[in-house]
């Protein structure tokens, strides 16, 4: 280690520009060359090149990777979180679909899950929502059930414990309100994201990028633009299979050892499915993604 060599953590990536954040001084960051394997939650070590200018030596050993991927490139979402947290609403209507893929990007990369619902005082559409989310407590994952804009103080205290001593990442389809979550659990949000936008120096483009955030209990919050593709891309068919939690008691009991569950003769997955012990629209997902992993380039 020279004097010149620095720790720090990305706190916002936007194209190939990082910002580091170095014992609470932020750092321009620039890979070298045109790599942006680069993801917000990432440890790196800087050499200073400027007052605030450096440039990312290396990238430390990350424990979890979350991203995204389709068969032409993919996007790295976030580094070393431990949990993950999908916002759904009871309206607007979320998608099953963007749900499960989530939940299967966090299986297949260690991260715990878990759903938030909001807007519970809209009551209309309460049951129905509630009713939806079913499919995925009954898999284990947790649900909280919140209203951050008529009960502000009890979302708080509601997400603060699940928070503290975390990394977590926030994500959800727009209009879910995301917003006023990171907005009632980082109450200078505002002013950071501010900061980050000067000091990455993307102009207008503040709402877009990726950032992280110190919680005041402790703790860090991710918060990443809304998504309406989640291509998952990278997944192999083994690891599909058992990013499907509910698969589990049936992986192994195929009359096929190669079996890929999809229409297979004495396949114990498509005969849970049959049974009602794995839900349709789970294992459409399933085979949805299988064929969009076989895509190839030519
Ligand atoms: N009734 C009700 N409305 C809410 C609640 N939370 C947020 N909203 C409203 O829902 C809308 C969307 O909230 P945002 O926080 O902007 O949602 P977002 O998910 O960040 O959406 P984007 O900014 O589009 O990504 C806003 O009009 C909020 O006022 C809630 O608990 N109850
Ligand atoms: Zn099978």
């Amino acid at each position: 280690m020279t004097k010149h060599d620095l720790t720090g953590t990305i706190v916002a990536a936007h194209g190939r520009h990082y910002l580091a954040d170095v014992d609470g001084e932020f750092l321009q960051c620039v890979t070298r060359g045109k790599k942006t394997n680069v993801a917000v939650g990432d440890i790196v070590h800087l050499k200073r090149t400027s007052n605030d200018q450096a440039v990312i030596e290396k990238i430390a050993e990350r424990t979890t990777l979350l991203y995204r991927s389709d068969q032409y490139k993919s996007k790295l979402l976030a580094a070393n979180i431990s949990r993950l947290f999908i916002v759904i609403a009871t309206e607007p209507s979320f998608a099953d679909d963007l749900v499960s893929r989530a939940l299967v990007a966090c299986e297949a990369a260690g991260v715990d899950a878990h759903l938030i619902l909001n807007k519970v005082d809209l009551e209309p559409n309460l049951a129905r929502a509630r009713e939806r989310a079913s499919l995925y407590t009954r898999l284990g994952y947790p649900l909280h059930e919140v209203s951050a804009k008529t009960h502000p103080d009890d979302t708080v205290a509601a997400l603060t414990p699940l928070l503290q001593d975390q990394s977590s990442i926030l994500i959800g389809q727009s209009g879910m309100g995301k917003s006023s979550i990171v907005n009632l659990l980082v109450p200078d949000a505002d002013i950071a994201v501010r900061e980050i936008s000067e000091a990455l120096d993307t102009g207008k483009h503040t709402t877009t990028f990726t950032r992280l955030y110190k919680l005041p209990a402790g703790g860090t919050l991710i918060d990443s633009p809304g998504f309406q593709e989640f291509g998952l891309y990278h997944l192999t068919e083994g690891m599909l299979e058992r990013a499907f939690v509910e698969f589990k008691p049936y992986l192994g009991g195929c009359k096929y050892y190669n079996c890929h569950h999809l229409a297979e003769p004495q396949c114990a997955v498509l005969q849970a499915v049959a049974d009602g012990k794995i839900a349709k629209l789970r294992h459409e997902l399933y085979a949805q993604l299988l064929h969009e992993s076989a895509q190839t380039l030519y």
